[in-house]
C-alpha cells in the first residue's frame, strides 16, 4: 500500500449560474485529502454545501453549475473527467455511492437479486448466480429477502441493500451521503459499523460520510470535516473532535453544544444565503467571538479557519 491519499481535493469549488448573471458559491476551495483505511466525516447544517460537494465527485451536477479545482483519485481528476469516463470508470468503480434514500434509490419495480444481478454485470463482467449472494453477504444482507421488491425491505434491510450494491465494484472510495437518514439509533450504529467495516488500509479502501449525525460521525469517523457556507472551517482528528480538547472554530463548537447530550442549546441565528455571503468570516454574524478582524477572510492557518480559534490551552483549562 502506498502513503497516497485515497482522494485528494485541491481547491475544488462548485457556484450555481442563476438567471439574471448571479452566482451562488455552494462549495468553495475545499482542500483535503482522505487516506486508505480512513473514514472523515463532513459535518455542517443543512444547505451548507455538502451534497453538492459529493455530486460533484461522481460528476452527477445540475446542468447549471460550473465546478473548478481538483479531484484526485488513483490518478484521475474527477472534476475534469468527461461523461465517457465518468460512466466507465467513476460512478460505481472508483467511487462506490450509498445512496441518502436507499428506497428512492433501488428500483421499484425489480427485486434486489435482480439488481445485484445487473450491477454485477455491468461492473465486473460476472454472471456466475453466486456472486449474486456473495454481493449481499458482503453487506449482510438476508439472502432469504433476496427476491423481494424494495417496498417489502424494511429501513434497514433497504439500506443493506444499497450497501450491498455500492460495494459491488469494489471501488476505493465509498461515498456515504446521509446514509442514517430516518434509521432508528440501533440501525444508524448498525449501518454506519457495516461501512466502516467495508474500510480498511489493506483494501486501500476510504469513506467519506456525508451526515448530520454527529453521534453517526463520532462513532465511526477517524476524521472531522466541518463545512459552514461552503467552505471547510475546520478539519480534526475526531477523537480531539468530540472528546479532549474538543473542537476549536466556534461554528464546531455550536454544532456540538447543540446536541441533546451537551448542553442542547441550537447555533444562534441561521445559516447565510449562500448567494448573499458577507465578504469576510460567513459566520461572524453568529460567531460570539467576533470581532472587527472578522470583516475579512479568515486565513486557513493550521486546520481551522477563524481569526480567533479557541486555543488548544484554553480548552484544556
Ligand atoms: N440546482 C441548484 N441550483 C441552485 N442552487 C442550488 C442547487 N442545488 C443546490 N443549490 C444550493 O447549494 C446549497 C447546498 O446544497 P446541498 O444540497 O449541498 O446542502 P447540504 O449541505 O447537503 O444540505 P442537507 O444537509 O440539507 O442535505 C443549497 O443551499 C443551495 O443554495
Ligand atoms: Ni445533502
Amino acid at each position: 500500500m502506498t502513503d497516497q491519499p485515497v482522494l485528494s481535493l485541491r481547491g475544488l469549488s462548485v457556484r450555481f449560474l442563476m438567471p439574471g448573471g448571479r452566482h451562488i458559491p455552494a462549495v468553495t476551495d475545499v482542500r483535503l485529502d482522505v487516506a486508505a483505511g480512513e473514514c472523515l466525516a463532513l459535518i455542517g447544517e443543512s444547505g451548507c454545501g455538502k451534497s453538492v460537494l459529493a455530486s460533484a465527485l461522481l460528476g452527477l451536477l445540475p446542468a447549471n453549475a460550473q465546478a473548478c479545482g481538483e479531484a484526485w483519485l488513483r490518478g484521475l481528476d474527477l472534476i475534469a473527467a468527461d461523461e465517457g469516463t465518468l460512466v466507465r470508470r467513476v460512478r460505481g468503480r472508483l467511487v462506490g455511492l450509498v445512496p441518502q434514500s436507499p428506497a428512492a434509490h433501488l428500483t421499484p419495480v425489480r427485486t434486489v437479486r435482480s439488481q445485484l444481478a445487473e450491477t454485477i454485470r455491468a461492473l465486473t463482467n460476472t454472471r456466475d448466480p453466486g456472486a449474486v449472494e456473495r454481493a449481499a453477504e458482503r453487506a449482510a444482507f438476508p439472502l432469504d429477502h433476496l427476491d423481494r421488491y424494495p417496498h417489502q425491505l424494511s429501513g434497514g434491510l433497504a439500506q443493506r441493500a444499497a450497501t450491498a450494491l455500492a460495494l459491488v465494484g469494489e471501488a476505493p472510495l465509498l461515498l456515504a451521503d446521509e446514509p442514517t437518514t430516518g434509521l432508528d439509533r440501533d440501525l444508524v450504529e448498525h449501518t454506519v459499523d457495516e461501512l466502516r467495516r467495508h474500510v480498511t488500509a489493506e483494501e486501500g479502501r476510504a469513506l467519506l460520510m456525508i451526515t448530520h449525525d454527529l453521534a453517526a460521525a463520532r462513532r465511526v469517523a477517524d476524521r472531522v470535516a466541518v463545512m459552514y457556507a461552503g467552505r471547510i472551517v475546520e478539519l480534526a482528528d475526531a477523537a480531539a473532535f468530540f472528546g479532549e480538547p474538543g473542537p476549536r472554530h466556534p461554528y464546531s463548537q455550536g454544532l456540538l453544544d447543540a446536541l441533546p447530550d451537551r448542553a442542547f442549546r441550537p447555533v444562534p441565528g441561521m445559516p447565510p444565503e449562500l448567494g448573499a455571503l458577507p465578504d469576510g468570516c460567513a459566520f461572524a454574524p453568529r460567531c460570539a467571538r467576533a470581532t472587527a478582524s472578522c470583516a475579512t477572510l479568515p486565513p486557513t492557518t493550521g486546520a481551522v479557519a477563524c481569526h480567533h480559534p479557541h486555543l488548544m490551552e484554553d480548552l484544556r483549562a
